[in-house]
């Protein structure tokens, strides 16, 4: 329990908060740290910074200090590739140990962050993260707590798994198609394969080859199935996705008798996306958009095929909201709303 007395009869005492000092222009920081035993030299000091009274512990059995407590939350949230570290000002944080995709439990999310005195916050679902990155914070609001509603939150995590993990992406074998009569009869030098190949170099995937095609469905479907016959996880297809009598990519990829799970996206770049799957190896039909943007459909939908997850439609629809690129002056991505 946390009891308030004043400073004059606070020497011996445990103090139970961090207090702080703040001199404009010069420092802003820590006066007195959190446990410190006061005395006697102390008062005038802590009298000088504004405080006639302070907090000190006073044990009960039923409550647990926001430190011990923030350990505890971190501990029950932390789930795979995750770390969390030693609570600083009540806080612990929870860092990836790999370079993946940052998964969230919402529900449960939602279910711990409605017991009272508890917050978690973190990074949205789906998120590209770095190892080390920080992907949740997770503290109580201050100074204690009791221990019933923390082992709620940790029974909670007990029956339903961690609400965090990050998967690691897999080494997958891709294959790149152009299509184009204009790039295959060397009007124009291919400018879509070096940008595919940068995008995927970020996930060390092994390219198994370029294959360059006209504009003829024949061809493209050769193409895709070389691909498949070498094994590849991952075909991508430029070019060719939109209205012109020209464009007969998506007609190439219905062609192989690959189930289609989207042609078109509620996205922009990125509307006459195709993705499709045919003997399990994933094809992405990608339009010029994805040769000209920074950042289009490609960039949200190559983590999750490299978590090794299954795209299926509601996974698009879902992307309307948040879909529209806003083509800021330096793009941030993934550090912002698109595609979530
Ligand atoms: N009336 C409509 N027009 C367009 C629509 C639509 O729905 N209705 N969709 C638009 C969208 S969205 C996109 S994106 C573009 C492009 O779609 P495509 O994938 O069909 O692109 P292409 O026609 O094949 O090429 C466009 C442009 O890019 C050049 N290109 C293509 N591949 C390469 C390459 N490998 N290297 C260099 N340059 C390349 C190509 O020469 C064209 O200039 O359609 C909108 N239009
Ligand atoms: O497929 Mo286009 O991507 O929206 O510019």
């Amino acid at each position: 329990m946390l009891k308030s007395v004043r400073v004059e009869e606070a020497v011996g005492m445990v103090l139970c908060q961090d207090v702080t000092r703040i001199v404009p222009g010069e420092f802003k920081g820590r006066a007195f740290k959190k446990g410190h035993i006061i005395s006697k030299e102390d008062v005038p000091e802590l009298l000088k910074l504004g405080k006639e009274h302070i907090y000190v512990w006073q044990s009960d059995p039923g409550d647990v200090h926001e430190d011990d407590a923030a350990m505890r939350l971190a501990r029950a949230a932390t789930g795979e590739n995750i770390a969390c570290e030693e609570p600083r000002e009540g806080k612990s944080s929870l860092k990836s140990t790999v370079k993946g995709l940052f998964k969230v439990n919402t529900s449960l999310l939602q279910e711990i962050n409605s017991v009272e005195d508890i917050s978690i916050a973190s990074l949205p679902g789906d998120f590209m993260v770095e190892c080390g990155q920080n992907v949740a914070g997770a503290r109580i609001i201050p100074l204690m707590i009791s221990d019933s509603k923390l082992s709620r939150v940790e029974e909670m995590c007990r029956e339903q798994g961690s609400p965090f993990m990050v998967k690691r992406y897999k080494r997958l074998r891709f294959g790149i198609i152009t299509t184009g009569s204009e790039v295959y009869k060397g009007r124009i030098k291919d400018k879509f394969g070096p940008v595919i190949k940068e995008k995927l170099a970020y996930f060390d995937a092994e390219c198994l080859g370029q294959i360059i095609c006209t504009d003829d469905q024949g061809s493209i479907e050769s193409a895709i199935w070389n691909f498949i016959e070498k094994k590849a996880d991952l075909i991508i297809l430029t070019g060719g996705m939109s209205v012109d009598p020209d464009d007969v990519t998506p007609a190439a990829i219905r062609g192989t008798g690959a189930s289609i799970v989207t042609y078109g996206v509620p996205v922009q770049p990125g509307n006459m996306f195709m993705m499709a799957y045919l003997q399990g190896t994933a094809l992405m039909g990608v339009p010029g958009c994805g040769m000209y943007y920074r950042t289009t459909i490609l960039d949200a939908v190559l983590p999750r095929i490299f978590a090794g997850e299954l795209l299926d439609k509601s996974y698009f629809t879902a992307m309307g909201e948040g879909g529209l690129c806003s083509h800021c002056e330096t793009c941030r991505y993934p550090n912002c709303y698109f595609c979530r």
